[in-house]
Formats: structure tokens, C-alpha cells, sequence
């Protein structure tokens, strides 16, 4: 299958690199120094899965310079999807598909508005991985899950035959009736992890034992279910104790991408997580007085990170 993968970071490298390994035909978009890197010594990966090096890599920082794929994976940070969404148009193959890889629940809309509806499905990751240095990728632990599923609802001809792809690499992929569900799911863990972690600058191990931290975490769970359900994503009664159990599960020395991004400086994933989730609670009517707080908290150090220009949502 011949698969694009736009950004070759931590997710799409990782990715690319098991999909390129399986005997799958395999271009990056990438740019800057991960670009000369992947043309220079190409890419590294090391994994449980595997601790191997793609040469020479098929890559460009311009989308049309490559040729069209039968799927393209979108792995950039959730505002750099609104930038790259209008140029990847000449991509995508007649028949082919986007499917974005983001934390969050707006990767997939941006990229429809952009591409159009019938061209994009929903999907997610839980894994674990870095770039160590431009061109090589590190993952650790054995979770390496890609969970899609057709945005209208259940699978299709198209997902079924991505996901035959990703098994040969050695991804867990999975097909979800709900995907819009799913990535609510994954948002109400994943955006609580990397908000209260980024706030009380500790790791998981901490934040969950300590009554009055895990409560916080708990509480901005529950208000992005809230948000959810009163946008009609059919979030299951149980998906805040699902999502506290997997925060059980977690090493306690561990900490979110967006956390680490915010403690190192960078810019972060603040306004793709506890800001979409004031900007979507407004939307739906839903007040959200926990991420108003989480959001306003770390905003001075992601105003730090980035200057005063916000990327638009
Ligand atoms: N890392 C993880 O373990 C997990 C991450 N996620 C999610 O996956 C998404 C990607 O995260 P992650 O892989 O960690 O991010 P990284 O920053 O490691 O990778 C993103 C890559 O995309 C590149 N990129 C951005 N814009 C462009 C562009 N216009 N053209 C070419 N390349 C571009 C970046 O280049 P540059 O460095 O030059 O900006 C970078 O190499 C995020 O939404 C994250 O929340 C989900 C699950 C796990
Ligand atoms: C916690 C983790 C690794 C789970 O996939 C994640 O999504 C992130 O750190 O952004």
C-alpha cells in the first residue's frame, strides 16, 4: 500500500517507520532539520517492536512533489493541522483517504473542511514515542494502538484494508463503530492528564494518588464528558471511570506530550485540549469552570512559548 505520512515526529515516524519495515511504500511530508535528516541518513526507529533504520526515505516539505498515496496519516501537533490541511489536497490518490492521528476532536473536522467530508475518517493513537533527534524516533512500552473508524459511523472496504497495512508493521489496529466516541474518550483522558500534569508540574504517579489532585483530575474528566454529551457524542456512563482506571495504568513516572511540551518551553497542545474544551463547552452552552481555570492557569507560559500571536481554531 502506499501510505503519506505527514509529519516524520514521534507518532508519524514511529508509524511510517513500522509501515515502511512491513514492505509498505511509504513518503514523509517533513521540513527543516527532520527533512535533512531523513534525506541525509534517513530514519531511526527504536522500538519493543523493533530497533531498525528506513533508507533512503521518499520525503518533501511539499506535499505535490510527492506522489498521490492511497492513504495519508496525519501525525502533526493539533494546530499545525490547520496549516497543512489546505495543501494536502494533491496527496491524496483517487479513492484515498485521511486519516488524522491527533489528540483531540478537531483534527478530523478541520481536515474534512479542507478535503472534504467524504475523503477523511476519524482516528486516534495510544502510544508512547519522541524524536531523540531529528531522523530518530524512540518509543517505549509495549502500547502502540491505532483505533479508526468511517465518520458517519462503523468501518468500510478502505479502513479494513489500512488496517490489514498497520497489522503487518505491527500496529494494534483497531476499527471502532463509534470513532466519534472514541476520540471524545481518548480526549477526556488524554486532555485531564496533560492539563492537571501541567499545572501541578508532576507526574502521573503523584497527580492520581494525592485525593486533592486525582479530584481535579476527575472533576475536568467529568466536564468534558459534559461538553460531549451535550453535542451528542454518545459518550458510555462509564467513560470517566474508563478513562481514571487507564490513568491507574499508567507508569507514575510518566507525564503527557503536552505536558512535557509545556514544562520544556514549547509550544503546546494547550489551545487543541483544555482550550477547545472552553471554546466547545461555550459552543454547546455547557459551563466549564474547571478547564477555564486549567486553561487561564497555562496560558502566560504557553504566551511564553509562542508570543503574543494564538494560532486561529
Ligand atoms: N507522541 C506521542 O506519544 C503521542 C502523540 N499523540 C498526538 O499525536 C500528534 C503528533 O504528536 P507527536 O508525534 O508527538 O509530535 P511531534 O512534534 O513529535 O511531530 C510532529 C512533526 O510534524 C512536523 N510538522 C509540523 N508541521 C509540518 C509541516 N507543515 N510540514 C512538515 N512537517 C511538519 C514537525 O516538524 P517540526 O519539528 O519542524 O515542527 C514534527 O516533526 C499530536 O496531536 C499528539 O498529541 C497521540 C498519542 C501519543
Ligand atoms: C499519554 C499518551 C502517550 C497516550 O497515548 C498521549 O497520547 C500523549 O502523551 O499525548
Amino acid at each position: 500500500m502506499r501510505v503519506a505520512v505527514v509529519g516524520a515526529g514521534g507518532v508519524g515516524g514511529l508509524i511510517g517507520g513500522l509501515l515502511a519495515r512491513a514492505g509498505h511504500e511509504v513518503a514523509f511530508v517533513a521540513r527543516g532539520a527532520t527533512l535533512a535528516a531523513l534525506r541525509e541518513r534517513g530514519l531511526e526507529v527504536e522500538s519493543p517492536r523493533g530497533t531498525f533504520r528506513v533508507a533512503p526515505v521518499e520525503a518533501s516539505d511539499d506535499p505535490g512533489a510527492l506522489r498521490p498515496a492511497e492513504a495519508v496519516l496525519v501525525a502533526v501537533k493539533g494546530w499545525q493541522v490547520r496549516e497543512v490541511a489546505p495543501r494536502l489536497a494533491p496527496l491524496l490518490a483517487p479513492g484515498g483517504l485521511v486519516l488524522p492521528l491527533e489528540n483531540g476532536v478537531e483534527a478530523a473536522p478541520t481536515l474534512a473542511r479542507a478535503l472534504g467530508e467524504e475523503r477523511v475518517v476519524g482516528g486516534l493513537c495510544h502510544l508512547f514515542a519522541w524524536t531523540e533527534a531529528p531522523g530518530v524516533v524512540k518509543h517505549a512500552g509495549d502500547l502502540l494502538r491505532v483505533t479508526m473508524g468511517e465518520r458517519r459511523g462503523g468501518s468500510s472496504a478502505r479502513l479494513e484494508r489500512l488496517a490489514a497495512a498497520l497489522r503487518e508493521a505491527k500496529v494494534d489496529a483497531v476499527i471502532s463503530p463509534d470513532i466519534e466516541a472514541a476520540a471524545w474518550e481518548k480526549f477526556l483522558f488524554i486532555d485531564a492528564f496533560g492539563s492537571v500534569g501541567a499545572v501541578t508540574r508532576a507526574p502521573v504517579g503523584v497527580v492520581r494518588t494525592l485525593p486533592e489532585s486525582r479530584a481535579l483530575l476527575r472533576a475536568a474528566m467529568e466536564e468534558t464528558a459534559a461538553v460531549g454529551r451535550a453535542r451528542g457524542v454518545r459518550l458510555t456512563a462509564d467513560a470517566v471511570e474508563k478513562a481514571l482506571a487507564l490513568i491507574d495504568a499508567v507508569k507514575p513516572e510518566s507525564t503527557a506530550s503536552m505536558q512535557r511540551d509545556i514544562q520544556g518551553g514549547r509550544p503546546s497542545e494547550l489551545f487543541d485540549q483544555p482550550g477547545a474544551v472552553v471554546r466547545l463547552a461555550a459552543e454547546a452552552g455547557v459551563d466549564a469552570p474547571v478547564h477555564r481555570f486549567l486553561y487561564a492557569a497555562l496560558l502566560p507560559q504557553e504566551t511564553a512559548a509562542r508570543g503574543p500571536a494564538r494560532p486561529v481554531p
